[in-house]
C-alpha cells in the first residue's frame, strides 16, 4: 500500500495523459473522426514505439481550444492529487498546439487554467516544461525554444526535447538548449530510452541538462553511471513505460534500484499513463512491491523529485517541508 506516501512526478506528457474517455468526449465536441484510434476494449490501439507516437498525435489532435486544454490539465492534476501526489510537472508541446490551430499563448493559458483550478481544488502544485519533438527536426526544436523564451509564462519553468531519440544528434539541438537555459528555464532531454549509453553521454556533453528523461540505459555503462553520480544528474525513470515499450520484461527486471544503489539521483514518473497502464500511484506501488523499496526509500524518491523540480525556491522549500522527516 502506497496511498499514504506523498508523491511527485517530473515526467509526464500532457497530451499523453489524456484518457480515452476524455479524448472521446473532446473529440465529440469537435466532431473528430476517431476511427481506428481505440482497440476493442476502448483503450488506445498501438503495438510499438512508432504506432504509439502515431496514436499519441491523433489523440492530441482532438484538443483545439484553451478550454479543451484546461480540461486536460485539470483532469490530469486532479488524478495525480487523488493518488497522493503533491507536485507534478508536465511536458507541453507548442508543435501539437500549432497543429490544432492554437497559438502558443492560448495553449499555455488554457493549460495553466487547469493547473490553477486543480491546485485550488486539491492543493496540488503543477508546472510545465515546454518541449520540442526530436523527430520533427532541429529547426522546429529551435523554434520551440525561441517561442518559450520570447513568451515567458510563470508556470512554464523548463524546456526539453522528447520524441524519437534515434534521430539526429544532441549537438543539433545545442542552440535551442542554450536559448532556453539563458531564459532561465530548467533543462531536461529524453535520452537512454531507445538510444544506448552513448545517447546519454552525447546529451550530457552538448545540452547542459540537469535531468535526463529516462536515462535508464546508462546502467549498461559503469563509467557513465559514475559520471551521472559525480555530476548530480537526476534521472526521470519511468519503469511502467519502459516495460510497456518492451525495454524490460517486467518491473522486477528494471534497473531503478540498481541505479539508486549506485548513488544515482532517481525519480519515478508515469510518462504517458493511459497508453502504458501506468499512473503515479501504480509506479510507486511497483517500486514497493516488485522492487522492495521501503516507505523511507519511496519518500526519499519524492524528496529527490522536489529537489530536482523546475520550481521557485520558496515553493520547493514549502513542498519539501511537508514531507515526513
Ligand atoms: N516515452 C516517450 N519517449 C519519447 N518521446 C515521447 N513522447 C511521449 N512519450 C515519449
Ligand atoms: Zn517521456
Amino acid at each position: 500500500m502506497v496511498s499514504h506516501i506523498p508523491k511527485a512526478e517530473l515526467h509526464c506528457h500532457v497530451e499523453g495523459a489524456a484518457s480515452p474517455d476524455l479524448v472521446r468526449k473532446v473529440g465529440a465536441r469537435h466532431g473528430v473522426d476517431l476511427t481506428g484510434l481505440f482497440d476493442a476494449k476502448g483503450n488506445f490501439a498501438w503495438h510499438d514505439f512508432t504506432s504509439f507516437l502515431n496514436a499519441y498525435d491523433r489523440a492530441a489532435a482532438v484538443f483545439r481550444t484553451p478550454e479543451d486544454y484546461r480540461d486536460l490539465t485539470f483532469s490530469y492534476f486532479s488524478s495525480l492529487a487523488a493518488e497522493g501526489a503533491i507536485y507534478g510537472e508536465v511536458f507541453i508541446s507548442s508543435d501539437h498546439a500549432l497543429a490544432s490551430g492554437l497559438s502558443y499563448r492560448d495553449y499555455v493559458e488554457g493549460l495553466a487554467q487547469g493547473i490553477r483550478d486543480a491546485e485550488a481544488a486539491t492543493g496540488i502544485v503543477g508546472r510545465m516544461i515546454a518541449t520540442g519533438v526530436r523527430h520533427y527536426g532541429p529547426d522546429r526544436i529551435l523554434a520551440a525554444a525561441e517561442t518559450v523564451a520570447n513568451e515567458p509564462h510563470p508556470l512554464v519553468t523548463g524546456f526539453g526535447v522528447a520524441g524519437d531519440e534515434r534521430m539526429y544528434h544532441p549537438r543539433d539541438f545545442a542552440d535551442a538548449f542554450r536559448i532556453a537555459g539563458e531564459a532561465g528555464l530548467g533543462l531536461t532531454v529524453h535520452a537512454g530510452e531507445f538510444g544506448g549509453p552513448q545517447s546519454v553521454r552525447d546529451a550530457l556533453d552538448h545540452l547542459g541538462v540537469s535531468r535526463i528523461g529516462h536515462g535508464v540505459r546508462a546502467i549498461e555503462d559503469a563509467g557513465l553511471v559514475q559520471r551521472i553520480v559525480e555530476e548530480g544528474i537526476v534521472l526521470e525513470l519511468c519503469p511502467g513505460s519502459n516495460v510497456a515499450l518492451g525495454l524490460y520484461p517486467d518491473v522486477a527486471s528494471h534497473p531503478f534500484r540498481k541505479l539508486g544503489d549506485a548513488g544515482v539521483r532517481v525519480t519515478v514518473s508515469s510518462d504517458d499513463p493511459p497508453y502504458f497502464g501506468s499512473s503515479i500511484g501504480a509506479e510507486y506501488g511497483w517500486l514497493s512491491e516488485d522492487l522492495g523499496l521501503s516507505d523511507a526509500a519511496l519518500i526519499a524518491t519524492t524528496r529527490t523529485s522536489l529537489e530536482a523540480a523546475f520550481v521557485d525556491e520558496a515553493t520547493r522549500a514549502r513542498l519539501l517541508a511537508s514531507l515526513p522527516a
